[in-house]
């Protein structure tokens, strides 16, 4: 028997060559590739009807040697794997095209689409890791549960807080500003206790975030609650505490109803911009506010010797805390830079992750 050559159709992506051979019921069959070549021989019923085909491919580009086939009722599958992860501008190394090669068109993609596919192929994948990882957590549910119901919480605590102050402000007008300390301090106290919480879930890993930024914030926050506040009566009632405290309660109505909808896995996108949003002009006024808390607080702290530090008797007196106070003033801003860049940068993950989904 004379051998033929059978048609053979091709495709291609990025890391690999798919032929198609137009035999049926091959056998015998004998494909490897040497040199670069690709050798097929095999007997079955092809263009010619029952015969011996063979044929021979000098590929543009370097493949890797081992081959895999497939064979049907109705044709031979191979396919081979590129050597680089690259696109061919044809398949053979001759520039003219063999009369029996043409492109298969079931499977043919130009570059682009190639990309496309490939990207698909690798956000699909991505997602069953994640999915997986996450089915095998079995706290989560607890976890979730947990979340949940600190957020809640706190959210109550802070909308008291709120609420509280707003309806007073509308009734009592500027004298409200005196009396915030006496009528919120022991809710106050009690959310921002709890919100050490904050430092320690990113710590354990129960929300995906940065210790720091956190830290910062809660012990920036209880530094003026519990030491400028808390231990100063004359503090206690200047209009700055209404400042600082509503300012505090503000984001806060806000952001602990986001978290709560993010444990149920639900998002309300004006909550979520709110969220992400409203802290641009609230943290500077949170951090000036503050920073007026603590310069009101320093002739207090001088007259009074509170928490100052005795230094031995030979020296004469003792270090008064308003230099540390003054070195907070300094840290103060530094933590508002680190914070402001951090919200600035989860903003923009958070909104690049949406557009990106929306696309
Ligand atoms: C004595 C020594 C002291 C030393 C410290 C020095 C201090 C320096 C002073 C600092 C100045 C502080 C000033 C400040 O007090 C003034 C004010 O607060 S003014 C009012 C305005 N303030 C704000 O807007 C800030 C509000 N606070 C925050 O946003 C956070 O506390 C902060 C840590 C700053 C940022 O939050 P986070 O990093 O968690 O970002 P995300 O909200 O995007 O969350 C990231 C992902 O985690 C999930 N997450 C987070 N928390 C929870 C939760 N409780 N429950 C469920 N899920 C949570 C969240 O959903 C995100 O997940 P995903 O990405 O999947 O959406």
């Amino acid at each position: 028997m004379q051998a033929l050559t059978p048609h053979v159709y091709w495709a291609q992506r990025h890391g690999e060559i798919y032929l198609r051979v137009e035999i049926s019921d091959a056998q015998s069959l004998s494909i490897g590739v040497e040199e670069n070549i690709l050798h097929f021989k095999g007997q079955g019923h092809g263009a010619k009807g029952e015969n011996e085909y063979e044929f021979s491919l000098e590929f543009l580009k370097p493949v890797k040697p081992e081959v895999k086939h497939k064979s049907t009722q109705r044709q031979v599958n191979i396919t081979v794997k590129k050597q680089g992860h690259v696109w061919w501008d044809r398949l053979t190394k001759q520039e003219k095209k063999p009369l029996f090669l043409a492109p298969d068109f079931d499977r043919w993609l130009d570059e682009s689409d190639a990309e496309m596919e490939l990207r698909e192929k690798e956000e699909k994948i991505n997602k069953i890791n994640i999915e997986s990882r996450v089915r095998k957590d079995p706290f989560l549910g607890l976890k979730k549960g947990f979340l949940f119901m600190y957020n809640l919480v706190q959210f109550l605590g802070y909308s008291w807080i709120f609420v509280n102050m707003t309806v007073r402000l509308f009734i009592l007008g500027q004298d409200s500003f005196y009396d915030t300390f006496h009528t919120i301090a022991d809710v106050m106290y009690f959310c921002q206790m709890l919100a050490i919480m904050e430092v320690i879930n990113p710590a354990v890993g129960l929300v995906k975030t940065g210790v720091m930024p956190a830290f910062i914030q809660v012990m920036g926050r209880n530094f003026i609650l519990f030491v400028i506040f808390g231990t100063l009566e004359d503090m206690q009632n200047k209009p700055v505490v209404f400042f600082v405290f509503y300012l505090w309660s503000m984001i806060e109505i806000f952001r602990y109803p986001f978290y709560m909808l993010a444990c149920i896995d639900t998002e309300w996108k004006l909550l979520t911009w709110l969220r992400y949003t409203i802290w641009m002009p609230l943290y500077p006024l949170g951090v000036l506010a503050e920073a007026v808390a603590v310069i009101q607080s320093i002739p207090i702290f001088d007259e009074s010797k509170l928490l100052s530090i005795p230094l031995p008797k030979a020296i004469g007196f003792s270090l008064s805390f308003s230099y540390i106070l003054q070195l907070y003033l300094v840290i103060m801003f530094l933590g508002l830079f680190i914070n402001f860049r951090h919200l600035f940068k989860q903003r923009s993950r958070r909104f690049r992750t949406k557009k990106r989904k929306a696309n």
